[in-house]
Order: C-alpha cells, then sequence, then structure tokens
C-alpha cells in the first residue's frame, strides 16, 4: 500500500523510506513503506500485534542483519544517506540511531560501566570527562539520584524499571541522533511508566525518537506523530491529535476506537 505522508514544512525530515520491503525468508512483512520521519519529535507505531511495527523500527539501524535470513529492500536515508546501501561502519549507524528493547537488557557489569561501555567504543574521553558523561546520561534518564552512591553496583541489581532507565542512559550516552524505543514500558509498573514518558517528552528536545508501542494512551500521550500498521502495510501517518481524533481512513478509526478484529 503507498500510503506517503508529506510532513507539514515547519518538520525538518530526518529520516525518509523510500519503497521499504522486508522479508523472513520468503515471508513479506514489510510492503511498501514510504514515509519521512520529523526531526526532534516523538512518533509512535501502532497496530495489532504482528503488523511489523518492531520489523520497521529494526530496520533504522540495521539490527536485521545479524540474521543472514532476513532481507531489507528500498531506501532508508538518514539525513539524506541510504543507511541500507551505506558502505559505512554499521557500529557508526548504531551510534547515530540507537536503541532500547522492550525487555532492560542491562550488561553483567556496574552501573557506571554499562554507560561508559559503548561511549568508550567511540570517544576517547578522560576520567573526568567520563564520569561528567555518565552522570549527564544518568540524569537525563531520571535515574541518577537513585543510583549516584552505588556507581560501581551490578546493573542487574537494579529494579525492572530502573534497569530500563539504565537501558536509556546507556543509549543517550553516546548521544546519538535518532533514539529508537521498542515498547520500553511493557515490562513496567505504572510509576516507572510514567517516569520513562516524562522521559521521552524531554529527549525530544534534543534526540529523534520513534516508539514502538501496544498502549495507545501511551501512543496518545507522548508522540507528536502516530503510523497506523496493518498486517506489514502503512495504513495512515500524521499527527497523533489527527490520527486519534480524526483518522482519515476507516480501518485506523476502527483500531482506535476499540472496533478492530
Ligand atoms: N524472526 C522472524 N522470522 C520469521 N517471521 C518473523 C520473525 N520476526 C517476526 N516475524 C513475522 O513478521 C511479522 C511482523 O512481526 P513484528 O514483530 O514486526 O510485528 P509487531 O507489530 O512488532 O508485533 P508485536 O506487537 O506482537 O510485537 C509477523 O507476522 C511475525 O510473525
Amino acid at each position: 500500500m503507498d500510503t506517503q505522508v508529506n510532513l507539514p514544512t515547519t518538520e525538518k525530515v530526518k529520516l525518509s523510506v523510500r519503497n521499504l520491503n522486508f522479508y523472513y525468508g520468503a515471508f513479506h512483512a514489510l510492503k511498501n513503506i514510504n514515509m519521512d520521519l520529523p526531526e526532534k519529535k516523538v512518533t509512535a507505531f501502532i497496530g495489532p500485534s504482528g503488523c511489523g511495527k518492531s520489523t520497521l523500527l529494526r530496520t533504522f539501524n540495521r539490527m536485521f542483519e545479524l540474521y543472514p535470513e532476513q532481507r531489507a529492500e528500498g531506501q532508508i536515508l538518514l539525513d539524506g544517506q541510504d543507511i541500507l546501501t551505506s558502505k559505512e561502519d554499521v557500529s557508526l549507524i548504531r551510534a547515530r540511531v540507537g536503541m532500547v528493547f522492550q525487555k532492560p537488557t542491562p550488561f553483567p557489569m556496574s552501573i557506571y560501566d554499562n554507560i561508559a561501555f559503548g561511549v568508550r567504543l567511540f570517544e576517547n574521553l578522560s576520567r573526568v570527562e567520563m564520569d561528567e558523561r555518565v552522570e549527564w546520561a544518568l540524569k537525563k534518564a531520571a535515574l541518577w539520584t537513585e543510583v549516584k552512591d552505588k556507581l560501581d553496583q551490578s546493573g542487574s541489581g537494579l529494579s525492572g524499571g530502573q534497569q530500563q532507565r539504565l537501558c536509556i542512559a546507556r543509549g543517550i550516552a553516546i548521544k546519538p541522533e535518532v533514539l529508537l524505543l521498542d515498547e520500553p514500558c511493557s515490562a513496567l509498573d505504572p510509576i516507572s511508566t510514567g517516569k520513562i514518558e516524562e522521559l521521552i517528552d524531554e529527549l525530544k528536545s534534543d534526540y529523534t525518537v520513534l516508539i514502538v508501542t501496544h498502549n495507545m494512551q501511551q501512543a496518545a500521550r507522548s508522540s507528536d506523530y502516530t503510523a497506523y500498521m496493518y498486517l506489514g502495510d502503512l495504513i495512515e501517518f500524521g499527527p497523533t491529535s489527527d490520527i486519534f481524533m480524526k483518522p482519515k481512513k476507516k480501518e485506523t478509526e476502527d483500531y482506535i476506537t476499540g472496533r478492530f478484529g
């Protein structure tokens, strides 16, 4: 399906998806997706289970390349450069496009090193500069006050919500331009979810944020733009208020109002 949406001219385009098709072996999981994603805004991807939200998110930093039977065709332009055909080292693309997964995945190391590890791969900071960066990332992720006295303790000793904020701190510590969040709150309680939503709102002043969520209220609360997907098609994409208040397509309206299925 060709749902191509031109963003309002006030928006700067960060990522352009052009004729994107994705295959798991013979299975056609994304069908000719075209969309422009705005810089320094939050875009939510919604749709029923299996519609391709995570698959699309994982193309934005070539995460699928870890699996030989998975293949993307088309273009994904990051500031005009096609990341699918780029000869650039994929780790450099992942430094520009960071990702936080559904389940918190702290590395088996200290809270401090969880953050410093990725930074060391890309930057040569002095100890003082690294201390500042770790503090900066933990403050941005609203975790600093809870962990500042135990930075040398293991990240896996934190609660689930704290671990997820640690993973977000780790993601932003390398200062990516785009942050991909794949259902970041699905394993969290409402209080931790509230903290992450506040954080997402703050992050968009510096980053382009793309979030997959099953939670419609979360999409409505946290995002500026929303994309509704179904069976590998992008059905509708636009400002979140339009998608929720006056969707153009009946399929979107049925899903939003719970009449889906
Ligand atoms: N590794 C894989 N191998 C084969 N098919 C896969 C694989 N991963 C996903 N798929 C299929 O691709 C389609 C899209 O899956 P995807 O995980 O992107 O959907 P989703 O919208 O994120 O779903 P959910 O909301 O349940 O996480 C589904 O039909 C799924 O079964």
